[in-house]
């Protein structure tokens, strides 16, 4: 199915007269509905363009007419598994900000809140109509892009950094890395939210609209149903774009030219790629503005509705024209409207009889393809049968009164992301030829059966999935977790208690351009160096080094600390450590104690730096020369590792670097390690180095058996080498494999 997109014309403002109006809404035949927009030729009167869309709104539309007719058609999709996105477009003043966001009554609530009510709405339904087996989650992130750069919306503005936060590319679609999740459980909640972060959003006034938005500003909707141990995760996103300006007719000052550059640079990239789309081109310039990148257009999977935002007058003609003209063609993109994969969470286990929990163990089974396997959509046909008899109610707004709390999104997910890959035929469902092509999505794959009661048969693939080919799949998914949790640390706010250190503004702005391109440099680094060890390494220096021009020494230090284990022995780093501790405050003896440690950290490393050359591991840290001095060391090997070959002694050290790490404070590796052997998941236990079936069984039965000891919680390495069937060789070598 193709982008949808609709056009809206907003009406006259106070000043504005009838007789400029040379917009109008028109039909292909009387009794269809409106899909042409006409406009005069700005050369002859007389003659008159016709652009055909999706749907066209005129002057009178509601914000409840719009809405209901575009948007709540598809929040039964998403809560099906599809993304929904939904992006406003159109010349400045045009009423984007007022389609998406709205005003603040009842009446004139935008897209947006409409959006949060209807969901938090049919959430419930499903927790009510499943009788809470099927439990729904809203988290949201906002954030907007502001000359090309990516700010958090949801974080105050003074954590900004200059150069904005990476993006990266993940699982085929763009993410943004250390931007913050909110859970929302009600509407209420979201309101709040909502209206302080919009307070971060830049806005000015420009002479074409008194609050013009200087950015564009993106609205992520993730929506999380878990019904036993299946988890459907979807997101709505709702993108208000800046509006594309002509210089001359904004009288806009140096400020507001800069920012205008930047917003009609990244529209005008916008319409390149639709174009390049619509034309069926190999290459899209999405890459060319962080505004295309993120929105993906027509790379993303799920629903895509543009709204092109119309004023009705004369002196916008020739922009009109334009916006008409790019939004035209972008009826043809096409967008795959696939869900997004059900994913399994571990059952809780138990040895039979032990730790006064009866919970067999699950063997491990075939990973189905999770394409459309329909989560929790029971429930929602339910809902839906009988939301089908009554009207739906105009506004909750006010009135959603508080859901039960549930377990906090990060606490469930994680668990919820890999391990036993079981397919419940009970919550397929089947296809239901009554809905509307509108308001239910193509499902290309979606299952034939058409009766609920007879139980569906395994899909003939699965019968053919050989034991080698379930191992490769659940290896490759622990890969993906194993990758997506190292983000996540990423993505861990760091705590601000250095706000007093926090330089002025003027200061921020003495932030030269050098240090922005180095930054950018670095985060480009990161990028083209993909998803290896060395480049969750690179990420950590990146956010430090963010954390330290934003005068954030705590933070500083903590992403430093993170970075130490990617790049071991690097001299420079571990300068950097200690001088930021001893920067910290911490005088006499504690300096005493720092400097203690540092050289106890130091001589642990320098085994490592040792072990590295001896087992001539090459980790890869030969890259190109460091586009940020401070990093420098990110390309060399330090002397003293170098040094060491020379003292590399036959005495075997195996052992010893993990007595050193087992001693010194948990390292972000320790910490990895010790939360994937508590998690007592078989198929993560197992992708550890060292560790076959057996080996992780036997250590998964005996953390059960010591349920009663801290609930059988290894705490360190110690711990752990002292459990039976463990040694330090073991522990040794899973620690070690992690970084690989
Ligand atoms: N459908 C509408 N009904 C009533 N007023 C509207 C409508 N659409 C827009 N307006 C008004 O028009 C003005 C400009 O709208 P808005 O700020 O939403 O434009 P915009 O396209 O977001 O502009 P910019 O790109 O500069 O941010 C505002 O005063 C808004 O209240």
């Amino acid at each position: 199915m193709s982008v949808r997109v609709v056009a809206r014309i907003r009406p006259l403002l106070e000043k504005e007269l009838d007789r400029d109006v040379i917009v109008r809404a028109d039909r292909v035949d009387d009794g269809k509905p409106l899909t042409i927009v006409k406009i005069p030729s700005p050369k002859n009167e007389s003659e008159e363009f016709s652009f055909a869309f999706n749907s066209v709104y005129e002057q009178a539309t509601s914000q409840e007419e719009l809405f209901s007719a575009e948007v709540a058609p598809h929040i039964k999709a998403l809560f099906q598994g599809l993304d929904v996105t939904i992006f406003a477009y159109g010349v400045t003043g045009t009423g984007k900000t007022h389609t998406m966001r709205g005003g603040l009554k009842l009446a004139e609530r935008g897209v947006i809140p409409r959006l949060l009510s209807n969901v938090f709405r049919r959430g419930k339904k499903i927790a009510k109509d499943s009788d809470g087996e099927t439990t729904v989650q809203v988290a949201l992130s906002y954030y907007e892009i502001y000359n090309d750069k990516v700010f958090d919306l949801l974080e105050s503005p003074d954590k900004r950094t200059p150069s904005g936060l990476p993006l990266r590319e993940k699982d085929g679609k763009t993410i943004v890395v250390g931007l913050s999740e909110r859970a929302c459980e009600d509407l209420k909640d979201f309101e709040k939210l909502y209206i302080e972060s919009n307070n971060n959003r830049i806005t000015a006034a420009t002479k074409l609209n008194a609050h013009s938005s200087r950015s564009h500003a993106i609205l992520r909707v993730k929506v999380t149903q878990v019904t036993g141990d299946m988890v459907r995760e979807s997101t709505a996103s709702a993108i208000d774009l800046a509006g594309s300006e002509d210089n001359r007719r904004t009288e806009n000052g140096k400020e507001r030219l800069i920012e205008s550059a930047a917003i009609n640079k990244s529209l005008f990239v916008l319409s390149q790629c639709i174009d390049a789309i619509s034309r069926g081109d190999k290459r899209i310039p999405y890459r060319e503005s962080k505004m295309t990148r993120i929105l993906s257009l027509g790379q993303n999977n799920g629903i895509t509705i543009m709204i092109l935002n119309l004023a009705p007058m004369r002196s916008y003609h020739l922009d009109t024209l334009s916006s008409l003209n790019v939004s035209s063609r972008a009826k043809r993109i096409e967008v795959r409207e696939i869900e997004n994969e059900v994913v399994f969470k571990q059952a809780p286990r138990a040895t039979t009889g032990l730790g006064g929990l009866n919970i067999q163990r699950q063997p491990l089974r075939p990973l189905a393809n999770a394409h459309n396997v329909h989560t929790g959509t029971l429930a929602a046909k339910a809902a839906d049968a009988k939301a089908a008899d009554k009207p739906i109610k105009a506004f909750s707004v006010y009135t959603d009164k508080a859901s039960k709390p549930v377990a906090s999104l990060r606490a469930t997910v994680p668990a919820a992301n890999i391990s036993q890959l079981r397919r419940s035929n009970s919550n397929k469902r089947p296809s239901d030829p009554s809905e509307t092509l509108s308001a239910r999505p193509t499902k290309l794959a979606r299952p034939t059966h058409t009766s609920l009661a007879r139980p569906a048969a395994p899909a003939p693939q699965q019968l053919s999935i050989s034991a080698a080919q379930i191992e490769a799949m659940v290896e490759k998914k622990v890969a993906e977790i194993l990758a997506s949790r190292a983000a996540d640390t990423v993505a861990v706010p760091v705590p601000a208690p250095a706000m007093a250190q926090e330089p002025s503004a003027p200061l921020q702005n003495q932030i030269g351009e050098e240090v922005q391109r180095r930054l950018e440099a670095l985060e480009r680094r990161i990028e083209n160096d993909g998803h290896d060890g060395r480049s969750e390494g690179l990420r950590f220096l990146l956010q430090a080094r963010q954390a330290k021009e934003r005068g954030d020494d705590e933070g500083a230090l903590h992403y430093y600390e993170l970075a130490l284990p990617f790049f071991p022995g690097q001299a420079k780093l571990v300068g950097k450590i200690e001088r930021l501790k001893a920067k910290l405050g911490k005088t006499g003896s504690e300096i005493q104690e720092v400097q203690r440690r540092e050289r106890k950290k130091e001589r642990v490393l320098k085994v490592r730096d040792d072990r590295e050359d001896e087992e001539d591991v090459h980790l890869g840290y030969d890259g190109t020369e460091a586009d940020v001095d401070d990093e420098s060391f990110v390309g060399h090997k330090s002397s003293r590792a170098k040094a060491s070959r020379k003292q590399k002694s036959s005495s075997g050290k195996a052992g010893k670097v993990y007595v050193d790490i087992e001693q010194g404070p948990a390292t972000p590796r320790t910490k990895q390690l010790l939360h994937v052997i508590n998690s007592r998941d078989l198929s993560l236990i197992r992708s550890l180095h060292g560790f076959g079936a057996k080996k992780a069984q036997d250590l998964i039965d005996h953390l059960n058996l010591r349920e009663d000891e801290d609930s059988g919680r290894v705490a360190s390495l110690a711990q752990l080498r002292m459990l039976p069937g463990m040694g330090s060789r073991t522990v040794e070598r899973a620690y070690e494999g992690l970084m690989v």
